[in-house]
Formats: C-alpha cells, structure tokens, sequence
C-alpha cells in the first residue's frame, strides 16, 4: 500500500516563540497521531528550518536530563522563531521507535552500566527503528521545496534524501553537556555519528 497522509485539522498555537500552526495528520502506515508545528510562510519556499523531532516523553515533557530532547525541542522552536518561518515535525515515534515501554527498560539497562545502542539490543531492538516516511510526506504536503534541516544525526539526513526530501544545508543543534546525559551523547558521538564536539575531558 502506499504511504499517505491527511492533513485533518490546522489550529493556531500561541507558545513563547510566537505564533505557529499546529497541523495535525492522519496516516496510512500507524495509529499515531504525527503534527507539524508550522511558523510563517512555507509553501514554495527553499531552505525552509525544519526540526524532525522524535517524541521523548521523559525529555520533551518531564523536562528528563538523561537526554538532550527537551532542550533541542526548545532550541530549535527558538531557531525558528529567529528565522521568521519553518517547520518542527513532531513524530511519535518514542524511543528511537521502540516505545516508551522498552526505553524505560534501556533506562534500566543503562544504569547497570549498558551503553544505549547496547540496552536497545540486548531487548531485541536494532539501536534505531525510526522511520521518517510521515515527515518526508508532511513535507510534501506543506509544499516546502527544500529543507535546511536541525540536526546533528547524519543519518536522518540520509534517509530523508532517500525519500526525496531535498535536504539543501545542516543546522546544528547543541545543547548543554552535563553530568546526567554525557554518556548518552558519548554514544550518540561515538557509536551513532552525531555530529556533537564532546568536552575531551569527561
Ligand atoms: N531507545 C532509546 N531511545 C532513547 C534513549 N534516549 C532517548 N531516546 C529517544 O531518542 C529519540 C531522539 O533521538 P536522538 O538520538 O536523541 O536524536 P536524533 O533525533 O537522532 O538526532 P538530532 O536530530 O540530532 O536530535 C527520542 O525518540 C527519544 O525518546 C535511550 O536511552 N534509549
Ligand atoms: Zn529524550
């Protein structure tokens, strides 16, 4: 079956970094209900900021300092709000796609000394699941012609190029390096090749 979307509601959302349209979608592939969070003009428009951020409830919520998502999440609002127009995709696709259940469980891993890739496998998962289909038909829906995208994760950007998103410029996306989520992004650096300048000291 071919993958497609719907885009069924837009509503305006007043945050601190102004005003957004928060578009939600239906989809042909999962149950989960994806949205793009759309600031300013962004049909037709090239090199358009675009965050894909993949949902961490314990980051993007609880506000968690084992990872780097809830400060990303803000920084890149920020960026856009900067830049007057783009697009933060919110795609449910927690814990590297393997679900807040099992990433509670690597959690538990990780504090008996695994490494995240290393939690995610010994559960019987790969190190990253996530699929960007929904986010390249998102973008395809807005009209966005090419994307400068926020990330630091070079294999985002290949997947979306492979799904035909022209990816036209990097924005990197460092957050703050501290005791609770060094290790967590040691790995990303070391074992997932994030592009993150890692204090050589720690
Ligand atoms: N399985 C697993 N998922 C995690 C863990 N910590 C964070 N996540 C999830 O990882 C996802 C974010 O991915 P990251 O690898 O941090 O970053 P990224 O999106 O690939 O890259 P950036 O675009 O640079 O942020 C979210 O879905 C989080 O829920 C963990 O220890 N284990
Ligand atoms: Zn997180």
């Amino acid at each position: 079956m071919k993958a497609s979307i719907e885009d069924k509601v837009q509503t305006r959302i007043p945050t601190k970094h102004g005003e957004f349209i928060l578009h939600y979608y239906s989809n042909s592939l999962d149950d989960k209900e994806h949205v793009a969070f759309v600031k300013g003009e962004v049909a037709g428009k090239d090199e358009v900021p675009v965050r894909i951020h993949s949902e961490c409830f314990t980051g993007d919520v609880l506000g968690s300092r084992r990872c780097d998502c809830g400060a990303q999440l803000d920084m890149a609002l920020g960026l856009i709000e900067q830049a007057g127009c783009g697009v933060l995709i919110y795609l449910r696709q927690e814990g590297r796609g393997i679900g807040l259940l099992k990433k509670l469980q690597a959690y538990n891993l990780q504090d008996q000394g695994l490494d995240t890739v290393d939690a995610n496998i010994k559960l019987g998962h790969l190190a990253d699941e996530r699929q960007y289909d929904i986010a390249a038909l998102i973008l395809s829906a807005l009209q966005v012609r090419s994307i400068n995208l926020i990330t630091n994760n070079p294999q985002k950007i290949d997947e979306l190029t492979k799904l035909g998103v022209k990816v036209h410029d990097r924005i990197a996306i460092e957050t703050r390096v501290h005791d609770d989520n060094v290790d967590y992004l040691k790995t990303k650096a070391e074992r997932m090749r994030h592009m993150l300048n890692m204090p050589d000291s720690e």
